[in-house]
């Protein structure tokens, strides 16, 4: 039954949302969905997924659940023709790539002719770079104003983050300079 957000919304909240993760080998898939789901991340040797599965996550928008079925994909080629017999039930679409790896990246193009061919129209995509260079990252858009603002907002915040937390302090103090204090004779003395 539909139920109305607090925005005014009319939404099915038992409705289950098939959810796809799509991409190489490689690129992350099973790790952001264990981040997403157990909020963990389990670094060290690489096992490539066999197969199919899935996690359900009940997630809040606007005062209304929102019920995802999220599967996780193999990569590998030789599994390719399993993934495309999901696609078609699919509503979501997360296409990963990994920002340290240009090929997943150039790879992206052929998993969206596949998406597009095997998905049903109006099914979200959202392309996704997962991984680390350890530096600020964000993809913009010159045409749409895409993150422009927020590009320049986030390297502003972080200059300011970085001079409260590295505050420039004299690296000694005049205090350190000065002699003991002798004790005082009582001669020379302002009375
Ligand atoms: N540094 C870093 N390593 C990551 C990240 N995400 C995944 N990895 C590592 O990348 C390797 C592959 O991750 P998986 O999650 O297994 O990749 P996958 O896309 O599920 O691969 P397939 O199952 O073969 O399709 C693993 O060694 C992960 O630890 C990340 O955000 N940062």
């Amino acid at each position: 039954m539909d139920q109305i957000s607090a925005a005014g919304v009319a939404y099915n909240q038992d409705l289950t949302h098939k959810t796809i993760l799509v991409g190489d080998s490689g690129v992350g898939k099973t790790s952001l969905l264990v981040q997403f789901d157990q909020g963990k991340f389990i670094p060290g040797s690489f096992s490539a997924t066999v197969g199919i599965g899935f996690t359900n996550k009940v997630l809040t928008v606007d005062e209304l659940k929102v019920r995802l079925q999220i599967w996780d994909t193999a990569g590998q080629e030789r599994f390719r023709s399993v993934t495309h017999a999901y696609y078609r039930d699919a509503q979501a679409l997360l296409l990963l790539y990994d920002i340290t790896s240009r090929s997943s990246f150039d790879n992206t193009r052929a998993w969206l002719t596949e998406i597009h061919e095997y998905a049903q129209d109006d099914v979200v995509i959202m392309l996704l770079g997962n991984k680390e260079y350890g530096v600020i990252f964000l993809e913009t858009s010159a045409k749409t104003g895409l993150n422009v603002d927020e590009a320049f907002m986030t390297v502003a915040k972080e200059l300011v983050r970085r001079s409260v937390q590295l505050p420039i302090e004299p690296r000694f103090h005049l205090h350190d300079l000065m002699e003991p204090e002798k004790e005082s004779s009582g001669c020379c003395g302002f009375s």
